[in-house]
């Protein structure tokens, strides 16, 4: 060692002895090559430690009914928008709950084994990729924590802004929210011209969270404009990437590979749409946050979507700060904010609040977590129901049961919003949710978890180690039971939920008092099975605030407005100009429409 020392000095002395210009380009050469080797090694190292060694082969897995390629992870090798469509193939290919996606992951797809392991969400913990939503390195949130006994201390601090007492207080700003977004609907009705659903729904939801979480009102559905914060988290999730999750899945990686990808990505573009890199992204985004000045580097990046992603996570950063500086400055107090709660915070042990990049870090998943799930499920049911207008009328004639006069609604809709729990009795109204949700959940991309150490027995006996990787797309478990679902599990019909009900009270239950009756075996089996929401302590905390939104704005918007309706008979357009292909459900986390909207025309609605 010694010797290569001394080596190296001469070598050095020598070099300034001599320093011509091409001993000095030698030298920045080998510098250069020598700092590449470095990042390679260490980004691969961590790319290792978030997304699992391809090397490591879980011999335990070995009996089990596997994709082709096991040797790489089918969810990083495939396409992240568009995986689960992958997964239900595998699962009926194979025709087993349980498959081995990689070399140390399984997929299920059964709702007793969900039910094992996401209800016990303390021992299953979540697996190293949800590190890549952390703020920074080291400062997990809420929705990131992988150790139970952080992730419940986190949960503790808001969990109670999301209780039903203090959602009450806030049903008066929901319900002048749901009257603007009718008057925005109503008006588009009148000029017949063709809205973006999905945009106001998601300045609508928008709205919600933004005064929820910062108390702030941004009356983004009046403008018809997003606010900054939106704008950002759109750029990131609105485009797709193709190709270098395929680069860089299971295989080593480095910064040429992102820039090579990038490129290449923007002349397959048009070939391969149909595939997401946020993880990716937001991987290089940890990264370079961990090298000096290394966010500096992505204005060096050439134009694309990677530089677009890094972009947007940064510039959503900052954005939280500010809100929170803003926060700190004008002093507000409203003990029902979610800011308010989590700047207050105080650890019990130390009486030490939270910092600024953890604040950060939860605010932002606010946001992401709050905004368009709950937009594009309010999309695909007006989707659903600007496609099929019996389900319409049935729908219409429903709810005049509960707003009867349809006139004076419309005059006063801030202070005439239904109650909640008069819409959820409705038979058809419950059904259209319950079948939205099976169909279209929030989560296509199977969420991770770890298998404890002493290993799982699932109920068909398969046993998984500890350290295995078990993931669970609610996507799939939505359909690939068809003894559950049905033949056309594959299908939207929410007249299956009806069916079952009567079922109860055609056989099983017949002569059972009360609820039971209505209720069969089936029907609670097909409830169960919805994970839309995940379960368990690690399940969605915004679950409350979500339906609650969901019933009160379908039952408002729907009693006077009709989607999909052409007014004038000699129109050649079409009441629903984005197409079904447009429409598919696809990732890479939260599912939304390919084509990112969904452009139709309203009608006041008519009487039956
Ligand atoms: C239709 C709307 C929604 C759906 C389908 C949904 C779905 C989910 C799911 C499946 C999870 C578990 C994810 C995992 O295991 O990785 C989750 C977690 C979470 N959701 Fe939601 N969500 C919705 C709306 C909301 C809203 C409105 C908020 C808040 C304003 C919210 C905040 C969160 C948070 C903070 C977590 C992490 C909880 C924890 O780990 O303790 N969600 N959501």
């Amino acid at each position: 060692m010694s010797a290569w020392t001394a080596y190296v000095g001469t070598r050095v002395a020598e070099v300034r002895a001599h320093s011509d210009e091409g001993v000095q380009l030698g030298v920045a050469l080998v510098m250069a090559l020598a700092t590449a080797m470095l990042v390679f090694a260490r980004t691969r190292q961590q790319r290792t430690a978030v997304f699992g060694d391809p090397k490591v082969a879980n011999a335990a897995l070995d009996g089990l009914p596997a994709w082709p390629d096991a040797r790489h992870t089918l969810l990083n090798s495939t396409c992240p928008d568009t995986e689960h469509f992958e997964l239900l193939r595998l699962h009926d290919a194979l025709a087993s709950p349980i498959v081995r996606t990689g070399p140390n992951q399984v997929h299920i797809a059964d709702p007793a084994s969900h039910k094992l392991v996401f209800a016990q969400a303390t021992r299953f913990e979540k697996a190293p990729l949800y590190d890549l939503f952390n703020a920074e390195p080291g400062k997990a949130n809420l929705f990131s924590s992988r150790d139970a006994k952080h992730h419940a201390s986190r949960r503790r601090i808001v969990s109670h802004a999301f209780a039903p007492s203090s959602l009450a207080e806030f049903r008066g700003f929901i319900a002048n929210r749901i009257a603007a977004l009718v008057h925005r609907f109503d008006r588009a009705a009148e000029g017949g011209a063709y809205e973006d659903v999905f945009a106001a729904y998601q300045q609508f939801t928008g709205d919600i969270i933004s005064k929820f979480a910062f108390g702030r009102e941004d009356h983004m559905v009046e403008t018809g404009t997003f606010s900054p914060s939106l704008t950002v988290f759109r750029a990131v999730t609105l485009r797709r990437y193709s190709l270098d999750c395929v680069l860089f899945a299971d295989r080593s990686f480095c910064l040429v590979f992102c820039w090579l990808a990038a490129r290449l990505n923007e002349l397959l573009l048009g070939i391969r749409s149909r595939t997401g890199s946020l993880p990716q992204s937001l991987f290089v985004y940890q990264w370079l946050r961990r090298v000096p000045l290394g966010l500096h580097l992505v204005r060096l990046l050439p134009p694309g979507r990677l530089r677009t992603d890094l972009e947007g996570i940064r510039d959503l950063n900052a954005l939280m700060t500010g809100y929170i500086d803003e926060f700190l400055a004008t002093k507000r107090d409203d003990p029902h904010e979610v800011l308010h709660k989590l700047i207050h915070a105080r650890d019990p042990v130390t009486g030490e609040g939270l910092d600024k990049q953890t604040l950060v870090g939860e605010s932002r998943g606010l946001v992401v977590a709050g905004v368009e799930t709950t937009a594009a499920a309010l999309t695909y049911l007006t989707f659903q129901l600007a496609t099929h207008a019996h389900w319409y009328a049935r729908l219409r004639d429903e709810l005049a049961e509960v707003i009867p006069d349809q006139e004076t609604f419309v005059r006063d809709v801030e202070n005439a919003v239904p109650e909640e729990r008069a819409v959820v009795k409705l038979a058809f109204f419950n059904a259209l949710l319950k079948e939205t949700f099976r169909f279209y959940p929030a989560g296509v991309r199977p969420f991770p978890r770890t298998v404890p150490p002493e290993g799982v027995r699932l109920e068909y006996g398969v046993f998984l180690p500890g350290g295995t990787e078990i993931t669970c797309s609610s996507w799939v478990q939505g359909r690939w039971d068809r003894a559950l679902w049905g033949d056309d599990s594959e299908v939207f019909r929410p007249e299956r939920w009806i069916e079952a009900q009567q079922q109860s009270s055609d056989d099983d239950h017949k002569d059972a008092p009360g609820r039971e009756a209505l209720r069969s075996a089936r029907y609670a089996a097909m409830a169960s099975s919805i994970t839309t929401f995940s379960n368990g302590p690690r399940g969605c905390i915004g679950r409350n605030l979500a339906t609650l939104v969901l019933h009160l704005t379908c039952a408002s918007v729907f009693r006077c407005l009709q989607p999909g309706v052409n007014l004038d008979p000699q129109a050649t357009d079409p009441p629903v100009k984005t197409s079904e292909h447009d429409m598919e459900y696809i990732g890479p986390f939260v599912g939304n429409p390919r084509a990112h909207k969904l452009e139709l025309k309203w009608a006041t609605a008519t009487a039956s």
